[in-house]
């Protein structure tokens, strides 16, 4: 479905420029839920840029479903790592907002996102603004927006980073409900190896900058996999051996 060859980055900045990204080779196919792990700085975020399309890569090819997207924005959707509903909307106004941005009527918007509403744990709170809401209800809120684009393939940078670990917990499992119930491609960026093990069907471990792929592991666990999973033997191992990468 997506294929990088060969991608690199290189920020011209004002004193120095910074190599972000060196060779990057991944390959992800549909349905698949993939993250990537690295140290801080090592350019994930560039990455996810790079194919969303709001940065150009300096080197390299991009490609989905065979044809190049580098540069080109609305392939996939993207949820930044911040929250980022607007504080003026109630929360249906804030999910309907790309619905409204691709000309679809506010009444007919209002509907689709409505029927939703259930499925993504905001139901009752539909008039509710975003300060009145639990972060992990306010994530949901950024993901059921996400998820209107109507694209097959989301891009997530960090989307439980702020999160208490019970909530984050169990917004893993929401997510991966949801994920393969409405067979969605998942691109997950995370510092969280024992989170991307337990989501991820492979994991692309990159190296400290400039960012290189150091490992690309399957995740070979059946699904749906429960907390149990984390004291098996394949888990253990697989942790082990992408901490080492990150050392
Ligand atoms: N617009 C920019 N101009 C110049 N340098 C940049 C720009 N954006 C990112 N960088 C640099 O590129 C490198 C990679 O940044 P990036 O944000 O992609 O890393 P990251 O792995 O996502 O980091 P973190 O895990 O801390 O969020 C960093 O050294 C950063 O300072």
């Amino acid at each position: 479905m997506l294929r990088l060859q060969n991608i690199s980055k290189v920020y011209e900045g004002a004193a120095e420029e910074v190599i972000a990204l060196e060779s990057v080779d991944a390959e992800v196919a549909q349905g698949e839920f993939i993250s990537i792990i690295g140290p801080s700085g090592c350019g994930k975020s560039t990455l996810l840029d790079i194919i969303s399309g709001v940065q150009l890569p300096t080197g390299g090819t991009l490609s989905y479903q065979g044809e190049d997207i580098a540069g080109k924005v609305g392939v996939a959707a993207y949820m930044p790592q911040s929250d980022v509903l607007f504080p003026w909307r109630t929360i249906i106004n804030n999910v309907i907002l790309p619905l409204e941005l691709s000309g679809i009527p506010k009444k007919e918007a209002m509907e689709r996102a409505g029927e939703l509403l259930e499925k993504f744990g905001l139901a009752g709170f539909k008039d509710s603004y975003p300060f009145m809401l639990s972060g992990g209800m306010r994530q949901r809120a950024n993901f059921l927006r996400t998820y209107l684009t109507g694209k097959k393939l989301l891009l997530l940078d960090e989307p439980f980073g702020r999160l208490d670990a019970i909530t984050r917990m169990e917004l893993q499992e929401w997510l991966l409900h949801i994920c393969s119930a409405e067979k969605l491609t998942v691109l997950l960026i995370t510092h969280d190896v024992d989170e991307a093990i337990f989501m991820s069907d492979r994991i692309y471990a990159l190296s400290k900058r400039p960012g290189k792929v150091v490992a690309n592991r399957q995740v070979m666990a059946d699904r749906p996999r429960d907390r149990q999973f984390f004291l098996t033997r394949e888990f253990l191992h697989l942790k082990e051996e992408l901490l080492m990468h990150l050392k």
